[in-house]
Order: structure tokens, then C-alpha cells, then sequence
């Protein structure tokens, strides 16, 4: 009795939830990396010999999102919270294809993996995509499916440029951002570049092993998607505030099927100058948080708090991403990994 009250009182002193948590599932094909980068996003580096999945490995991302250097005299504005992003990384493998649903909860974002070299696993998506959505449940789904149904914010990373770098194939600048971009733009999704967030530092050349051992992790696109997820699931006013959801093509977006995801085509390697951006997930408006299927447990419940970022930004005119404070970059955040074998 006596904890709950003092958290009551921190909650209310802070303004609300110091720490809170968001769930992605990473899918794809067996063997088009998906371990290789949930290494990257979450050590900054590579791995040598990934080892296959069994069943799921989940790993957590830290990061903190807040308003500092807010004008705001109350605490409440100036706070960076904690947050754990959860990387659920899938086994693509055939054998787990009858139990692998079991890991599809509470998911809040996926991220769809394909390799650049081998084109079935990129059609393939469009298979994985549907049965997430038909299997799956979701915290903080969307108002309409995206593909295949699935209601939650998605990204699509092209793994293994360098693979087809080196074979010599037409190919984008090398940059998976690049090529998961254009892919997204042959499906209309993007409505113009001035959204599109710089990705300099995703690997602009070779695939995730190069790109690690420059320990190059994109702060720009995957780190955004991640930020993404917590502004929907925590900071769900700040999204209804915003109309910068209203400007993208949503009709487009709202009636793509999971055919969609089939077009194989030649999209990567037509526009190599592009740079990327890949958030399928901004088009669809967000929903109120009552819609909201029950969250994954936290340690504090979903509490949105628009006053500590609207502070900092004019949110009328926010681009598809908020531009977030530097004291927010994650190269500042500590990362952790905690691997569980589910
Ligand atoms: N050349 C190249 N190889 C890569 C890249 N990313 C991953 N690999 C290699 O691809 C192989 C499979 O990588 P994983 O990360 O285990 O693939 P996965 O998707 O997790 O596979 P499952 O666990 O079977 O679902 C490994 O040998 C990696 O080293 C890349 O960008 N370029």
C-alpha cells in the first residue's frame, strides 16, 4: 500500500511513466540476417558466426525519450524516460513455422528482413506479414491493417547489399535503407523526400558486417521507428495533436493488401540516389489509447504526457518524425542486451 502510494506521488511529481517498454518482432526468412541485425542495432556491432534461432530470442534495446532542455518550469518537461524496446527475433526456419505465433503478443512494431541477393524472401514478406496479422495480437494497433492486415507500424530492411554488391547486380547505392526506400516508394507510400530522415549513418556501403565493424548503426531510420513506437504507445496525444498524419496518402496505404508485399520487382536498383526512409506505419492514423488492446506489462502504466514534448516542438507542424533533441541521440543512450531463449 505504502509503495503504491509513493509511486502515485513520483508519477504525479514527474508528470508520468519514468520508464516504459515497446515490443518489435523481427521476421523474415531463415538466414537474411535478422540476427545479424538485432546484433547491430543493439551491440553497435557485428557478429561473427550468428548461430540459427531457435524458437525467438528476444533482445532489448535501451533508450530515453523525453523533452530536455525544455522551457517548461516543471519537472514533467524536462524528464527523459527510460525506455526498453524489445527486439523479438523470430526463426525464420521452416520447423517452427506450427508454434511460432505463440511469440507474436503485444507486439507494437515489426521489422521485416530480406535478403538483396536471394528475391524469394523478399516475396516472402508478404507470407510473414499475413500471418503476423492473422496470428498476431497488438498493443496500441492502428485504425486499418497495412499488409496482410497487420495494424501496427512496420519497417522493411534490405539485408546483404554487400552480397549483391559483389555479384555485380544493378544495384542501389549499397545502403539497405536505400533499397527498403525505394521499395516502399514503388508502393506509393511515400508522399514526398522532404519527409524523408536523413540515414547517413545506416551502412551507406557493404551490408551489417561492414557496417559494423564501423560500428555505423543507423540513428536516423531504425532509431526513429523505435521512437515511433513510444510516441504511439506512451505518447498517443502528442500523435492525435499532430496532422501531420493527415497529409500522407493514407487511402493508398489503408487499402494495400499483402499482395502488396509480392511485387518482386526491380525498385531497388531504379533510383540509387534516393536516400531513405522506409515507415510504412506513418501512414495510417493513429488510434486513441483506449483502442488499445491491454500493453505488455510495465512497470507503469501507459500514461500519455503531451505537455513534455510539445514544449520543444511545434507539433502542428511536426514533420512524419519529430526532430528530436540532440541530448536524445542514441549514440548518448546506454544499450543493453538480455537474451532470453523463449
Ligand atoms: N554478406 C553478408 N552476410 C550477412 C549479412 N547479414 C547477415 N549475414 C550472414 O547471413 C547468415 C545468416 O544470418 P542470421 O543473422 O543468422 O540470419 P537469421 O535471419 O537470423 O536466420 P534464422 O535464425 O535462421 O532465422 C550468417 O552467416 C550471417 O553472417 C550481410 O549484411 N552481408
Amino acid at each position: 500500500m505504502f509503495w503504491r502510494e509513493r509511486e502515485r506521488e513520483i508519477k504525479e511529481q514527474t508528470g508520468g511513466p519514468p520508464c516504459g517498454q515497446v515490443r518489435v518482432l523481427v521476421v523474415g526468412d531463415s538466414g537474411v540476417g535478422k540476427t545479424s541485425l538485432v546484433h547491430l542495432i543493439v551491440k553497435g556491432s557485428a557478429i561473427a558466426r550468428p548461430n540459427q534461432t531457435i524458437g525467438c530470442t528476444v533482445s532489448v534495446k535501451h533508450t530515453t525519450y523525453g523533452s530536455s532542455g525544455s522551457s517548461s518550469s516543471s519537472i514533467k518537461g524536462d524528464a527523459e524516460r527510460d525506455f526498453f524496446v524489445e527486439l523479438w527475433d523470430v526463426s525464420g526456419h521452416e520447423r517452427y513455422k506450427d508454434c511460432r505465433s505463440l511469440f507474436y503478443t503485444q507486439i507494437n512494431g515489426v521489422i521485416f528482413v530480406h535478403d538483396l541477393s536471394q528475391r524469394k524472401t523478399k516475396t516472402n514478406l508478404s507470407k510473414w506479414a499475413a500471418e503476423v496479422a492473422a496470428t498476431g495480437t497488438f498493443s496500441a494497433p492502428l485504425g486499418s491493417g497495412g499488409p496482410g492486415g497487420l495494424p501496427v507500424p512496420y519497417i522493411v530492411i534490405a539485408n546483404k547489399a554487400d552480397i549483391v554488391a559483389n555479384e555485380g547486380t544493378r544495384g542501389s547505392s549499397g545502403n539497405l535503407v536505400d533499397a527498403a526506400r525505394q521499395w516502399v516508394e514503388k508502393q506509393g507510400l511515400l508522399p514526398s523526400s522532404e519527409d524523408i530522415p536523413l540515414v547517413e549513418a545506416f551502412p551507406s556501403s557493404g551490408g551489417l558486417v561492414a557496417a559494423a565493424k564501423e560500428a555505423r548503426v543507423d540513428k536516423e531510420a531504425v532509431i526513429k521507428f523505435f521512437r515511433q513506437l513510444i510516441r504511439r504507445r506512451y505518447f498517443s496525444d502528442e500523435l492525435s495533436s499532430s496532422n501531420s498524419w493527415s497529409t500522407l496518402p493514407i487511402q493508398r496505404s489503408i487499402h494495400r493488401s499483402a499482395d502488396n508485399l509480392l511485387d518482386d520487382d526491380d525498385q531497388f536498383h531504379k533510383n540509387p540516389s534516393i536516400s531513405s526512409d522506409f515507415y510504412m506505419s506513418n501512414a495510417f492514423p493513429p488510434l486513441p489509447a483506449q483502442r488499445n488492446l491491454t500493453p505488455p506489462p510495465t512497470l507503469y502504466p501507459q500514461q500519455p504526457m503531451s505537455s513534455s514534448i510539445s514544449e520543444g516542438h511545434n507539433m502542428s507542424n511536426l514533420p512524419r518524425f519529430i526532430t528530436m533533441n540532440t541530448s536524445l541521440e542514441m549514440g548518448n543512450a546506454k544499450s543493453r542486451r538480455a537474451d532470453i531463449n523463449v
